[in-house]
């Protein structure tokens, strides 16, 4: 291994989001930087997370546009979905979306790249397949893998996960799916819709635990209607099966045990941090009881020349925050600038049908604390939802004092692209008179945001001080009037 440039500026581990964004700034900032990664460069987002289950989703979302096309009056006959055609067309999205992280392109943007599995030796020095290699600044960004429950019987059946769910071939006539989380929920309606039976069990009392409760009842309606048995309140307590073959998963909703045969079982119920093997100890690197590296809010671990950003931290785990953060550990390692993690405004997307999107403070009563001020727009009364079928969903903002817009929740067709805006709301401490005073093009869904927006300011107009003094002014310009 050639190492021209030790010790390295940069040294950042792993070539996932968080890697490549940070390598890319470090390398445009001046600095010397060396990546490196023992698998393929691209990560978790790229080979098994979020391109190939985007793609699988839209797939399956055109086969349910056409069974529901005849709700407008057009009658498709004879959907089917061909799945080894559908995995052809997950595949071609990854091999398009690929050019941008190959090695080559790394090497383009000014970064060295290693193939290699990366141990640290010291605070300074890592070592790559047994090679010494040594930096000023290194950055963890190894990001998580599945985890598997310690559910009876599981580990010996080898259920598959996000990361070989994409080796299938053949879709499964039965799918059982561990976890109603984002993945459970996306995943397990896209192999509904293609044509599998789904059960979903998820132990919670409801599906996407963490979002408002109103949305999570919506994507439940949605799976339900495409087909999907959803077991909520339901734990999973032994597996009976064989690698690769059929098998029973035995299901407790505390009123008793229920079996649920599938051909194949899927589990979806969270990740675990890729942290250990990583001789953090020798780097004098902290991690939290879970697992994930411990890092300040300048993404600084405990080791004064090492950072962390990414699925490796305890960090929201989406690609934007991977990315936002790895571009910040990397400028604050090699410029010594001390930028801080903004953590008051990460949207979030579940791209389910409907979408869920939601950002900032919940829209719901949560951890025991009061309702929120909320406002509401059904989208029964948005023109476009209307118009295109599709009124399963609302706009939401909660709002704070001097009707301060605190976090959003969106639900409908592309709401994560309807929440864009609620998000730069938050972030720049917008109000809902600014919301509501900005030109919002018809018919769209954003109707729903602008209205929900414009609701608060016709609240505060119906006001009794308000409303005496509008009164007033009418009265006057009456009387002016009449002169
Ligand atoms: C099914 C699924 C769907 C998802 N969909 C979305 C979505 O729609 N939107 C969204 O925002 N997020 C989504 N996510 C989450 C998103 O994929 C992750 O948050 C993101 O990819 C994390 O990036 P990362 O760089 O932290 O880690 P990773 O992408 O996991 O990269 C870590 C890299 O480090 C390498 N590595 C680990 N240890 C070593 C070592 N010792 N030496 C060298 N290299 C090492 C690994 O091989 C890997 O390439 C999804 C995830 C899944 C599983
Ligand atoms: N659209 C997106 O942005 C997107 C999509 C997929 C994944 N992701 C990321 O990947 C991460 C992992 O996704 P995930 O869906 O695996 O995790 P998750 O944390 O979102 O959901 C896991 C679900 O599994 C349930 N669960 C836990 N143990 C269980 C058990 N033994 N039996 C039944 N249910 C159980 C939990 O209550 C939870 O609802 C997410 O945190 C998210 O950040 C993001």
């Amino acid at each position: 291994m050639t190492a021209p440039h030790q010790p390295w500026d940069l040294l950042v581990v792993g070539g996932g989001t968080a890697g490549i964004v940070a390598a890319k700034t470090a390398a445009r900032l001046g600095a010397r930087v060396a990546l490196v990664e023992r698998d393929r460069i691209g990560g978790d987002c790229l080979w098994t997370g979020c391109v190939p289950s985007k793609a699988l989703l839209a797939a399956a979302g055109r086969a349910a546009e056409a069974r529901r096309a005849a709700t407008l009056g057009v009658h498709v006959s004879g959907v089917e979905s061909d799945f080894a055609e559908v995995m052809r067309h997950v595949r071609s999205a990854i091999a398009a979306i690929e050019p941008q992280d190959t090695p080559e392109a790394l090497t383009a943007a000014g970064v060295h790249v290693i193939q290699g599995d990366a141990v640290f030796t010291g605070p300074t020095s890592v070592d790559v397949d047994g090679h010494r290699t040594s930096f000023h600044q290194a950055l963890i960004a190894t990001g998580g893998q599945p985890a598997i429950p310690p559910v009876r019987g599981l580990a010996e059946a080898e259920p598959l996960t996000s990361d070989s769910v994409w080796d299938l071939d053949t879709l499964p006539r039965r799918l059982a799916v561990m976890g109603g989380g984002s993945i459970g929920c996306e995943l397990g309606q896209a192999f509904a819709r293609l044509g599998s039976h789904v059960t979903l069990v998820e132990m919670a009392p409801r599906l996407l635990p963490r979002e408002d409760p109103d949305a999570a009842a919506l994507v439940h309606a949605a799976l339900v209607h495409d087909g999907v048995d959803v077991l909520v309140g339901h734990q999973a307590v032994t597996a009976h099966g064989q690698p690769g073959s059929a098998g029973t998963l035995v299901v407790d909703d505390g009123a008793g045990e229920r079996k649920v045969s599938y051909d194949a079982l899927l589990v979806a119920v969270g990740r675990r941090p890729g942290s250990g093997g990583l001789g953090l100890d020798a780097a004098g690197v902290d991690v939290d009881p879970k697992g994930y590296v411990t890092v300040d809010a300048q993404l600084r671990t405990s080791s004064a020349r090492i950072w962390a950003a990414g699925d490796v931290t305890p960090h929201p785990q989406f690609t934007h925050v991977a990315g936002v953060h790895g571009s910040l550990a990397a400028s604050n390692a090699v410029l010594g600038v001390r930028r801080r993690v903004d953590a008051s405004a990460v949207p979030r997307v579940t791209f389910t049908d409907p979408e869920v999107a939601a950002v900032g403070t919940p829209t719901w009563a949560h951890d025991g604390g009061p309702d929120p001020r909320t406002l509401t727009r059904e989208h029964v009364d948005v023109d476009r939802a209307q118009a295109e079928g599709r009124t399963d969903g609302f706009s939401r903002l909660a709002l704070g004092a001097r009707g301060r817009i605190l976090g959003g929740t969106v639900v409908g067709p592309r709401a994560g692209e309807s929440l864009a805006e609620v998000t730069l709301a938050v972030r720049k401490r917008l109000t809902a008179t600014d919301l509501a005073g900005t030109t919002h093009p018809y018919p769209t869904y954003g109707d729903g945001v602008w209205n929900a927006a414009i609701s608060a300011v016709q609240d505060r107009l119906a006001a009794p001080t308000t409303r005496w003094l509008l009164t007033g002014l009418v009265a006057l310009r009456r009387a002016w009037s009449k002169r």
